[in-house]
């Protein structure tokens, strides 16, 4: 018998044998996500031909003397995977090809978001904190909370965190400053190239003292240009390079995303795709990025921010894109 001084949580992650996983895996179980005095015992899914590869995922973990790995379970059923865990990575699915959009992968994917929601709705922790990654990410969020009714919508959450390290990453090169030295990019709307990266807000600290981003680059055919097409197309130009999609950063982003949502966001905004209220204009009852504050477990949309008029028309453009994708999910999920 292991003693903690904490009492472990159940933590799944989906996927478990794919490349995000693979680098997942070792964020959750070291305590960069949940924290240096939280034990994590882990659920493990994959698919029954994948519990092979995993098992090599699950010898490597222990070879890793993690102390505060309390546990580990590889597994092929959803509803042992599920059962009371406390957050849920939702990795599994196929990723893109080069020449895809995310949104050709729908019809593929969200019955695995349909029959997650289901076994999450039946075994997990009703407070369980849910965050897809597995693409199209935010209709496959709610696709798998419109399966899980008795889990509070709020709890499900699809990934744009990538994108916002991308922006942020991508303004502090231009500015010339280290990266944790920009904060409050925000993104909009949808995980795809018609996705929002809004620098209008942002602030950066150079020499001591905060500037805006806009007044640091002062340059707005970038900032309306080359800087949103950069992180619209990213996620494109790592599967052109690599062959494979972004699998170190995403699996970074996830563990960012779920730890400021369990341990708090602090002083900056950070972007979540959650179950849109219609705030800034957005269709209700998509899930839909919006910038956002955590404290106590829960997120919070920032609100008051002027929206410009390029602005309304890049969100409106995200916004059309999500509706049009919830009706292909919800009519693929109906057969
Ligand atoms: N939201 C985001 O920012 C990002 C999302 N992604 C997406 O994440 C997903 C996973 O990417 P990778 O790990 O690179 O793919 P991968 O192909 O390496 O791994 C996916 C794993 O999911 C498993 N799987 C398939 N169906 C499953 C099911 N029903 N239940 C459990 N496991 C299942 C597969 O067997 C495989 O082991 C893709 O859809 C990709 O497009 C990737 C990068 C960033
Ligand atoms: O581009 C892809 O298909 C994988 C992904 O979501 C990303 O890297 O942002």
């Amino acid at each position: 018998m292991v003693y903690f001084q904490a009492a472990p949580i159940k933590v799944v992650i989906t996927g478990a044998a794919g490349q995000i996983a693979y680098s997942l895996v070792y964020q959750i179980a070291s305590g960069a996500c949940f924290g240096p005095d939280q034990p994590v015992f882990l659920h493990l899914l994959d698919i029954t031909p994948m519990m092979g590869v995993l098992e090599g995922v699950v010898m490597e973990l222990a070879d890793c003397a993690l102390p505060l790995l309390a546990g580990v379970l590889p597994t092929a059923n959803p509803e042992e995977a599920f059962k009371d865990v406390a957050a849920a990575f939702l990795v599994g699915a196929m990723p893109r090809k080069e020449g895809m959009e995310r949104k050709d992968l729908l019809a593929a994917n969200v019955r695995i978001f349909k029959e997650q929601g289901q076994a999450l709705d039946k075994v997990a922790r009703k407070d369980v904190k849910v965050l897809v990654v597995g693409n199209p990410a935010n209709t496959n969020a709610l696709i798998c909370s419109k399966y899980a009714p008795s889990i509070p919508k709020e709890n499900f959450t699809a990934m744009t965190r990538l994108d916002q390290n991308r922006a942020q990453s991508q303004l502090a090169a231009k500015i010339g400053v280290p990266v944790k030295d920009v904060k409050n990019v925000i993104i909009w709307g949808n995980h795809s190239s018609t996705q929002f990266p809004d620098p209008s807000n942002a602030v950066v600290t150079i020499g001591g003292a905060q500037k805006p981003v806009l007044a640091a680059v002062n340059d707005e055919e970038y900032l309306k240009g080359a800087f949103v097409s950069t992180v619209q197309k990213r996620g494109a130009a790592v599967i052109a390079a690599r062959k494979m999609s972004s699998a170190l950063s995403a699996a970074k982003a996830a563990s960012d995303h779920m730890r400021d949502w369990f341990l708090g966001s602090g002083d900056r905004w950070v972007s979540m795709g959650v179950v849109s209220d219609g705030s800034y204009g957005a269709p209700a009852d998509v899930v839909f990025s919006f910038p956002v504050t955590t404290s106590n477990g829960k997120w919070k949309i920032v609100e008051g921010l002027t929206v410009s008029d390029f602005a309304r028309q890049m969100l409106d453009a995200t916004g059309k894109e999500l509706a049009e994708e919830k009706e292909e999910a919800l009519a693929v999920c109906k057969d």
